[in-house]
């Protein structure tokens, strides 16, 4: 059946209407398919290197070659179509279980039994951090320092511990442009591992699944780790175009021996959570089914300890470190300003977002 003019204009309406972000994918295929049904095959000039969302989405019209706007359209309206049956609202009779948590509440703070619990919850991401996201773990963490609780806990929600650095976060430009995003972009990684490496109380990582990037970096930061067997801990910053931060050109070497942290910072080896023990930036590692009851029994007992006495113990264990650490987080957060703007990092985030590669 041919695909009227009324049905491709009905559907570029109903596209506004989604109740549910169809997600960055879709929405380029969308794209697309759209400039295809109206203008025909991709006919201006592809945008410049450093100007990568455009050129993401040129990329994705050139791809349809000579589809021809008949064609486009129809697959514009069965995406569209396909779209619309899929972001209904669950039925009354949904179980709880097998409906997706929002995604409005990124970060979720508790307090409990001497604990606070810094939860990452973006679960549909894979709990990948916004700005917003190192802004709010940053506020959360100065308020945990001055809390009643004992020990602090930072884990995710879902099957991730977390995905890293949100790609996305770079195609926020300002009127500054590039530059002005990777200038505050150094300013906030340097803030955020900064709180990392003053925070005073025992601060643990509750590792409940694969993470990357940033959110393993920072591990060398811990007092303490906790990950189940399902978790991998994987840096993969030569393939982004990137270079170590979280003060991991220092704290891996020192944590793993120089060879096995080249292997992870240079190579972007992906390590099992037994392998991450073995190297030592594990703790202990926990059979998944048996995870949060253990893991959490195990906190519930410590935070009963005297607090004072950890504090200052903590003091004594990192003070010869801290300046180190300050120096190192500040010249890790200047060379990945300057790894930003490069061709090689562009590239890397465009090729993610527009889906060509997945590490
Ligand atoms: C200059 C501005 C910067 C401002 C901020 C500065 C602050 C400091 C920055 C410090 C530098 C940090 C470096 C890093 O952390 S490097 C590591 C970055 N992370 C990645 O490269 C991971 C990318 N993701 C993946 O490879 C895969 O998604 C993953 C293997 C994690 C999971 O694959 P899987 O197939 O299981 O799931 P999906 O790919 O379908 O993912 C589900 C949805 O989640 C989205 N997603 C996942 N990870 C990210 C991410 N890191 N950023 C953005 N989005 C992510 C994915 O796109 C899917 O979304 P859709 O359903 O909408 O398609």
């Amino acid at each position: 059946m041919r695909t009227s003019q009324k049905d491709f204009n009905d559907a570029v309406s109903q596209v506004k209407l989604l109740k549910e972000d169809p997600g960055n994918e879709v929405k380029l295929k969308l794209y697309a398919l759209y400039k295809q049904a109206t203008e025909g095959p991709c006919n201006v000039p592809k945008p410049g290197m450093l100007d990568f969302i455009n050129k993401t989405k040129w990329d994705a019209w050139n791809a349809l070659g000579s589809l021809s706007k008949e064609a486009a359209r129809q697959k514009y309206v069965d995406l569209v179509s396909s779209l619309s049956t899929s972001s209904k609202s669950p039925s009354p009779e949904t179980p709880a279980a097998d409906r997706k948590p929002p995604e409005g509440n990124s970060l979720v703070v508790t307090s409990e039994d001497g604990i606070t619990t810094i939860r990452l919850n973006r679960p549909t991401k894979k709990n990948a951090l916004t700005t917003q996201m190192y802004h709010d773990i940053i506020a959360a963490l100065q308020a945990a320092s001055k809390d009643e609780s004992t020990i602090t806990v930072l884990t995710g929600s879902g099957d991730y511990y977390c995905s890293g650095n949100d790609l996305t976060n770079f195609t926020h430009l300002s009127a500054g442009g590039l530059e002005e995003m990777a200038r505050s972009g150094e300013v906030l990684l340097r803030d955020f591992v900064d709180c990392l490496i003053d925070f005073p109380k025992p601060l643990v990582a509750v590792v409940n699944g694969p993470a990357v990037g940033i959110s393993v970096t920072i591990l060398g930061l811990f007092d303490v780790v906790y990950a189940t067997d399902r978790a991998t801990f994987h840096t993969p910053f030569s393939h982004l175009g990137q270079s170590p931060e979280g003060c991991s050109s220092y704290t891996f070497p020192k944590i793993m021996g120089s060879s096995k942290a080249a292997e992870m910072l240079l190579f972007g080896k992906k390590l099992t959570a037994q392998e991450a023990c073995a190297r030592g930036l594990v703790t202990e590692v926990f059979p998944d089914g048996t995870f949060q009851k253990e893991v959490w029994a195990r906190l519930k007992a410590y935070s009963k300890l005297p607090p004072n006495a950890l504090r200052i113990s903590k003091q004594i264990i990192r003070k010869q470190e801290k300046e180190k650490l300050h120096a190192v987080n500040a010249e890790e957060s200047s060379v990945l300003r300057e790894r930003w703007l490069s061709d090689e990092c562009m590239n890397a985030i465009a090729s993610f977002l527009s889906r060509k590669a997945k590490l």
